[in-house]
């Protein structure tokens, strides 16, 4: 099993993650919250009351995790490639796999990546809402004082499958989309790629950017609802279910709800995703 894909998927993820965090935040207010105006409205907010540390809120947890997360997305997309395809990550470059394939494999990472990041995803997002300053003398004291602190009273107020919360939005939010994701990146690398040779910088850049956009129009309707869920519960249960979250936000916000945060998230995914393919296209490359 090539474990350079799950290496190169990690730290491409890393890189990646930094440079979006502040965009990721604006968005999940923007989706939990109904008090911002819009983009502009939301940031303002978030600078004059919690500083350009408010932006950051919550990145801990997905640094720590997305050794885990990204590997997994990578790792197993390559792998399940390799299995239907009997085809390396070199060799693929001249033999490029169908379509079908390559949506399949993507699916398949798209899955598995799921239930390891929805606990972390779920602390991310409570962080995220938190809109008190950071800890002054004489401050209100947020609900959550850090991610551990976050983790353990999830566990402690909603027991061990409160961790889980919106992990079966998260599933039905990725499985599809990464496949999005990865035909998306694959179909344009191999449109501007002359044949059998490895696509130039630029074009994983675009390539990797496009994937990322595509990627999240699909997925911002269940990202949303993903969101509304994770933040349900934390006084009282509002939501019976996903079917039930999205009807009910649909009745009191119009069918516009569904894409709340996506310009915002397109503004993230673009830059986000071509540093991600990059460095992990030039990770494999380097590990020859
Ligand atoms: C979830 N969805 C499949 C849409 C995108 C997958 C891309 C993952 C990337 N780390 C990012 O955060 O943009």
């Amino acid at each position: 099993m090539p474990v350079e894909e799950f290496v190169a998927g990690w730290i491409s993820g890393a890189v990646g993650l930094v440079l979006g965090h502040p965009f990721d935040t604006v968005k999940v207010r923007l989706q939990t919250q109904t008090t911002y105006r819009g983009i502009a409205d939301c940031m303002v907010r978030i600078y004059r009351h919690e500083s350009l540390l408010g932006f950051f809120k919550g990145m801990s947890f997905p640094i720590a995790s997305i050794a885990v997360v990204n590997s997994v997305l990578f790792g197993v997309y390559s792998n399940t490639l390799l299995l239907l395809t009997a085809t390396s990550h070199q060799e693929r470059r001249l033999q490029t796999p169908s379509y079908m394939h390559i949506f399949l494999a993507g699916c398949t990472g798209g899955f598995l990546q799921a239930y390891c990041l929805a606990p972390f995803d779920l602390i991310k997002v409570r962080l995220q809402n938190q809109t008190e300053p950071r800890a002054q003398l004489g401050s209100p004291r947020p609900r959550y004082l850090g991610p551990m602190h976050c983790a353990a009273s999830i566990f402690r107020e909603e027991g061990p499958r409160g961790l889980f919360r919106g992990a079966w939005t998260l599933t039905l939010r990725d499985t599809p989309t990464v496949g999005i994701y990865f035909i998306t990146y694959e179909g344009l690398c191999h449109q501007y790629t002359p044949e059998g040779q490895n696509p130039s910088s630029a074009t994983v850049l675009v390539a990797g950017g496009f994937a990322g956009i595509a990627s999240w129009v699909a997925a911002t309707p269940l990202d949303v609802i993903k969101s509304r869920m994770q933040m349900d519960g934390l006084r009282r249960k509002v939501y019976r279910g996903v079917l039930d979250c999205m009807v009910s936000s649909v009745r009191q916000e119009g069918l516009g709800v569904f894409f709340r945060g996506l310009t915002i998230n397109s503004a993230r995914a673009f830059p986000v995703n071509a540093v991600t393919f990059l460095s992990y296209e030039y990770l494999l490359r380097w590990w020859g």
